[in-house]
């Protein structure tokens, strides 16, 4: 399976990746540079302090100082290179930690399908291993890069100044080697960068896997999925071991290149101290400079290598800067806002349009009316049948599809919920009730019309205001990595524990949590709670949040009769003050609910009670009869 969806990105988008990873941190930078430079100038010097030293042997002169300040400018040397150590280590850590971080930002920001049509395993690869591999590109080899250079000139600068024959002699090596080095540097980019689409694939691959074992192994298809993952691990090892031949070749090429220098020059050079034309010193020094240029033509080598893996990381990390986030006004301010605490949306109180957030536990999410936004209606001292009846949620016309060139998914649809009752859903497979529920939470945008929370457009709301005045219960009630009690309060943070253990009580969830070792801070698995009991838990975040709607989509599979009570009770409480939304798969949620709407075909075909629809709808009784409903008289 290949899991990667975008287009490569080009070496321009590249580099502007890595750039902006190094940006923020150009100060250490400079003073990695720096220091390097400085490590490098010691370098630099000691064949000219070893000249001094063999002059000073030729004429009899004291070794003392020439001898000294090679001491002096060793140790120097191993106590900046230490300081340069650290610094750049620490830089690198800081920059897998800011691209980390974007990456989570951005997928936590994310348009929900956008979010859900990549595999998470591939996701999950690439805030794990492309940020290891871009931590090296953005911060050392940057330095290594230039510092090498700059090494490399300024050997080549001195080399100049002890003999210009030479210097051409060497000159003419090194083009060889940097020559070979333009052909063959950009093709480990593009071996790296399939390296680790392959890694990507395989993390998706793996997770699918490892999430399906029960089917994998009740069909006896380890064998076939064995073999699928292995084709992405010898895929991945295939492209690694091209960008090891691709580097093994440019180091050999490096050192031939070296080597063939420093024969060339010791045979030229012998030569031309026999002409008299240079001393030996000079050509030891020369030598020591040829010999020199190991360390940073094998630093360029190497640093060229990383940055190439890095700018391949940086292709993967720039398709995920390009998923388009939910909002686009708040970006991802808003998710970090939450992180930090602030409330529902990014300030206290305030959303950040400056929209009051709501109170998420007033038990009334979302604006209230007045206070929803410049256009909200006003609030007025309306009486209590006035308010229920008012609608929570409107939607009007509303038409939508999940990709631009996809089919619709929805069409036409005008629909009132009132601020109190229960509506409830129900229609064929395909026919647009998922999508209704994710049009009302936001998850997807409408092509045409509106959808409007207590007379207030969507668009002048931000997702998190809209979200607030919701909980949803989804069919599938996934665990929430954490401990029963993180997967409790989830919506309502502030809850406390005598509003925790009466929920419990209602969701008859005491003795299960009892019976667990460390009761609601026993750690919530797939395993150690039934489906039941999931849905139950589910059930109770929603109640902690009391929502101004609560949605609700049914599980399709039998649920136990204690389940199927708590639902019934719940439904049935919360619609008393509120408003409630349901998929019904059953027939005692339809019985009870004060509307129910036939979809199919994407739009809603038909209104009305459960009696009224018995006798007026076609469609309602094939499904009743589909679904071997017993049907009360209506
Ligand atoms: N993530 C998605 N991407 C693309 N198309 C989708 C997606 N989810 C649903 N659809 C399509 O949208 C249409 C409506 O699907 P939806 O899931 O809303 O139906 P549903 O009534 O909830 O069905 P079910 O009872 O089987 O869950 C279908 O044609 C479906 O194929």
């Amino acid at each position: 399976m290949e899991a990667s969806v975008e287009p490569e990105a080009s070496s321009s988008v590249r580099m502007k990746v890595l750039w902006s990873f190094a940006r923020p941190h150009l100060k250490v930078l400079g003073l990695g540079l720096l220091l390097s430079l400085a490590v490098s100038a010691m370098g630099l010097a000691s064949p000219m302090v070893t000249k001094w030293v063999l002059d000073s042997l030729a004429v009899d002169a004291s070794l003392r100082d020439p001898v000294l300040v090679l001491v002096g400018l060793l140790l120097l040397g191993a106590g900046l290179g230490w300081c340069q150590w650290v610094l750049l280590g620490r830089l690198a850590e800081d920059i897998v930690y800011d691209a980390r971080r974007r990456m989570i930002l951005r997928y936590l920001g994310s348009r929900v399908f956008e979010l859900l049509r990549r595999s998470p395993g591939e996701l999950v690869t690439r805030v794990t291993s492309d940020t290891v591999l871009l931590n090296q590109a953005a911060s050392t080899a940057i330095i290594g890069l230039i510092n090498g250079a700059i090494m490399i000139l300024g050997s080549l600068l001195l080399m100049a100044r002890l003999d210009l024959v030479l210097l051409g002699t060497t000159l003419a090596a090194l083009a060889v080697v940097l020559v070979i080095f333009a052909v063959l540097m950009p093709r480990i980019a593009t071996v790296e960068e399939k390296a680790q689409a392959a890694l990507g694939d395989l993390g998706s691959d793996l997770e699918g896997t490892v999430r399906a074992i029960k089917t994998v192994k009740s069909s006896r298809a380890e064998g076939r999925r064995y073999e699928s993952l292995m084709r992405h691990v010898g895929s991945s090892r295939r492209h690694s071991l091209r960008s090891v031949k691709i580097q093994a070749g440019a180091w050999t090429v490096a050192g031939v290149g070296l080597d063939g220098a420093l024969i060339m020059v010791l045979a030229l050079g012998a030569w031309r101290v026999s002409e008299g034309h240079i001393g030996v010193s000079t050509l030891v020094a020369f030598l020591l400079y040829v010999w020199g240029l190991t360390g940073p033509l094998m630093e360029l080598t190497q640093n060229l290598t990383t940055l190439q893996s890095g700018l391949a990381a940086a292709g993967r990390i720039s398709q995920v800067d390009a998923m388009p986030v939910e909002d686009r006004r708040a970006d991802l301010r808003v998710v970090e806002g939450v992180a930090r605490g602030s409330g529902a949306v990014t300030g206290p109180g305030h959303d950040d349009f400056g929209v009051p957030a709501p109170d998420p536990r007033s038990g009334r999410g979302g604006p209230p009316p007045g206070d929803a936004g410049p256009e909200a209606p006003e609030a007025t001292e309306s009486s209590d049948s006035e308010t229920a009846s008012r609608p929570v949620l409107e939607l009007a016309g509303v038409t939508a599809r999940y990709a631009q060139d996809g089919p619709v998914a929805v069409q036409g649809i005008d629909l009132r919920v009132p601020a109190t009752g229960h509506v409830a859903l129900v229609g064929p497979s395909g026919a647009g009730k998922t999508t209704l529920l994710s049009l009302m939470m936001r998850f997807l945008e409408p092509e045409e019309g509106e959808l409007r929370l207590r007379g207030t457009p969507y668009g002048q709301l931000s997702p998190a205001l809209v979200r607030s005045a919701f909980a949803y219960v989804e069919q599938e009630t996934p665990v929430v990595p954490g401990t029963i009690r993180e997967n409790l309060l989830f919506s309502a943070p502030e809850a406390d524990e005598h509003e925790l253990q009466q929920v419990l009580r209602r969701l008859q969830l005491e003795d299960m949590v009892d019976r667990l070792p460390h009761g609601l801070d026993t750690a919530l698995t797939d395993t150690n709670v039934s489906g039941g009991q999931r849905q139950r838990i589910a059930l109770a975040r929603a109640l902690l949040v009391d929502p101004a709607v609560l949605l609700l989509d049914e599980a399709t599979a039998q649920v136990d009769g204690v389940t199927e009570a708590a639902v019934q009770e719940t439904i049935a409480t919360h619609a008393r003050h509120a408003a409630v939304v349901t998929i019904a798969h059953r027939l005692s949620t339809v019985v009870d609910a004060d509307r129910i709407l036939v979809m199919d075909g994407g739009r809603i075909v038909d209104e009305g009670t459960h009696g009224q629809l018995l006798t007026s709808s076609q469609l309602y009784r094939s499904l009743v009869a589909a679904l071997r409903m017993e049907t009360p008289v209506g």
